[in-house]
């Protein structure tokens, strides 16, 4: 809360759904836990003509959160909420009428002391970025003489390398890269900056952490919905683009990343940089033939009731190839991790939602339990970020009774077991930082541009080669059946339940 100074948070494209559905749901329950500084207030930005009441009913409307709450008697709350929102209409584009923001902004500054403190939050589509922060730098907003100036920015962060890199570019022109906070909302979540101190805050794990000991890392990212109303979205990007390239090299990087020298911002990034730039990037035709698995999924029955096609899907293209599941093998090529494969899926329609990392230990070099059954190569950390957040450690333990057999016991913890312990949203998470100044749970530059050097040539192969297939998979299935094929010897995808106990090949259709 101290650390908190008297700001203004400008949200651009406030019109939209991520502000009603993400960010002021974030601001309120950061409002209600006392959170928000005294001297606070939210100027809401877009073409929509509306006047302040009218985005107050908005968006308390439109987020059916907020209403629940009004319902569950908090309406005390979601008034005084409401007070701290304003809105600006910018009028028929983002391209000119600065000067009337420029004016609001700096009565709204004066009236409510926010100490010339903004926070620019940019939520459209990223092709007017640039002209935004271009018009605020010549309104004189971004100066930093008064008050410090911030800027927020929504992913896709690029298209592919180049257009990141453009993006990158463009914003460096008016803003200094401290200045700029790229939001990955998985940075957010608890699970996943646990992460970070489960490996480097126990003795127990870090010595196991290589390839001395782990024979392969899986990570899988499911959702059992589609795109839901985003096919328009979805269909330019695809899932490689909207998951793979950001939030899920993003808990690439924290796995693979070497310990930091200390926990601020830039120590972390500087590691994770590092981490991907280690990533073996797959170049040539065979590797990339080999180690990608693009899918797309079917309409199917599930539970009874039908469900669309990714090409049904509204706003999708008929004859569209875009992919709603990649699963991708690849090596990191450094001391701690030679010959280590790692397998990450990411995909649409699956049978649960989970996003689960599983580091695979090596069996024991010396069997001396023949009777062990299973449990052979079945030491497992499982990691899970989300639901049923926890971890859980699967090991060997003794039957009761004659002989030596050997049977998978669980050592697990919940986070929910934590019962004073409210897990804050991505997003709550995430602004509170920005409004702090902290910059460690944000992408940097080159973390983005590394990112999208290990993706492009994926890209370009799935583009051009006549090779490249899109498999079928109906949905409310574990994708194509030749993703099995990426994964060594007589490893199979740990194809997890909505219960963080459940085991392999045990799953519940949600
Ligand atoms: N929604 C989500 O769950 C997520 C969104 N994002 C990103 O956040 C940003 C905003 O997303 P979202 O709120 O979903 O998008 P919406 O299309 O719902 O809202 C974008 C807003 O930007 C304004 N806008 C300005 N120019 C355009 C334009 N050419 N076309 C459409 N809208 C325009 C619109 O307001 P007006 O017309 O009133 O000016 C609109 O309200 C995007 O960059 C998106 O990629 C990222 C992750 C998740
Ligand atoms: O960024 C995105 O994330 C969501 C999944 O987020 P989660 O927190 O629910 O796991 C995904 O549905 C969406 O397509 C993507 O743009």
């Amino acid at each position: 809360m101290d650390r908190t100074e008297s700001q203004m948070l400008i949200i651009f494209g406030a019109s939209g759904d991520l502000t009603a559905r993400k960010l002021i749901p974030a601001l309120y329950n950061l409002h209600c836990g006392g959170h928000l500084p005294k001297n606070f207030l939210v100027l809401g930005v877009s073409r929509s003509p509306l006047s302040d009441k009218d985005f107050r009913n908005k968006v308390a409307l439109e987020s059916s959160y907020l209403e629940d709450e009004n319902q569950k008697g908090n309406s005390d709350h979601l008034s005084n909420f409401s007070e701290k929102l304003f809105y600006h209409d910018i009028g028929n584009s983002y391209e000119d009428s600065y000067e009337s923001l420029a004016e609001r902004v700096k009565g709204l500054n004066s009236e409510f002391k926010t100490a010339y403190n903004f926070i620019f939050y940019l939520s459209t589509p990223p092709n007017i970025y640039e002209v935004i922060a271009k018009n605020l730098s010549e309104q004189g907003l971004t100066q930093q003489k008064k008050g410090w100036k911030r800027m927020i920015v929504e992913k896709p962060f690029g298209y592919d390398l180049a257009s990141a890199k453009e993006l990158n570019n463009s914003l460096h022109k008016y803003f200094n890269e401290e200045q700029i906070f790229r939001i990955d909302h998985y940075l957010g979540k608890e699970t996943v900056q646990n992460l970070l101190v489960t490996r480097f805050a126990n003795s127990i794990f870090e010595p196991l952490w290589n390839r001395n000991y782990i024979q392969h890392v899986e990570i899988t990212n499911a959702e059992s919905v589609g795109v839901e109303k985003r096919g328009g979205y979805y269909d330019s990007s695809g899932a490689l683009r909207d998951m793979f390239q950001n939030h899920l090299l993003q808990i690439v990087s924290l796995v693979v990343m070497e310990p930091p020298i200390g926990a601020k911002a830039e120590e972390i990034r500087n590691e994770k940089v590092k981490a991907l730039k280690s990533l073996r990037i797959l170049t040539d035709h065979k590797s990339l033939n080999e180690n990608t698995i693009r899918g797309q999924y079917l309409s199917a029955d599930i539970n009874g009731d039908k469900v669309k096609g990714y090409r049904e899907e509204d706003g999708v293209n008929p004859d569209s190839t875009t992919e709603t599941y990649v699963a991708i093998k690849f090596f990191v090529d450094n001391w701690r991790w030679k010959d280590v494969p790692f397998y990450v899926r990411t995909a649409k329609r699956m049978p649960t939602k989970v996003t689960e990392i599983v580091i695979h230990f090596k069996p024991p070099h010396h069997r001396i339990f023949t009777d062990s059954g299973m449990f052979n190569k079945d030491n497992k950390l499982i990691i899970r970020i989300q639901p049923d957040e926890g971890i859980l450690i699967k090991f060997g333990v003794k039957v009761p009774g004659q002989g030596f057999k050997v049977e998978r016991a669980n050592l697990d913890f919940y986070y929910d077991s934590l019962a004073e312990t409210n897990l804050m949203a991505a997003y709550e998470r995430l602004l509170l930082d920005a409004m702090q100044g902290d910059a460690t749970l944000y992408a940097r530059a080159d973390e983005v541009e590394a990112a999208w050097e290990f993706v492009d040539p994926i890209l370009n192969f799935w583009k051009t080669s006549k090779d490249s297939m899109i498999y079928g998979y109906s949905a409310g299935v574990w994708g194509p059946q030749n993703a099995d094929d990426l994964l060594e010897g007589d490893n199979t995808w740990r194809n997890p339940g909505s219960n963080l106990a459940d085991d392999p090949g045990f799953c519940v259709i949600k």
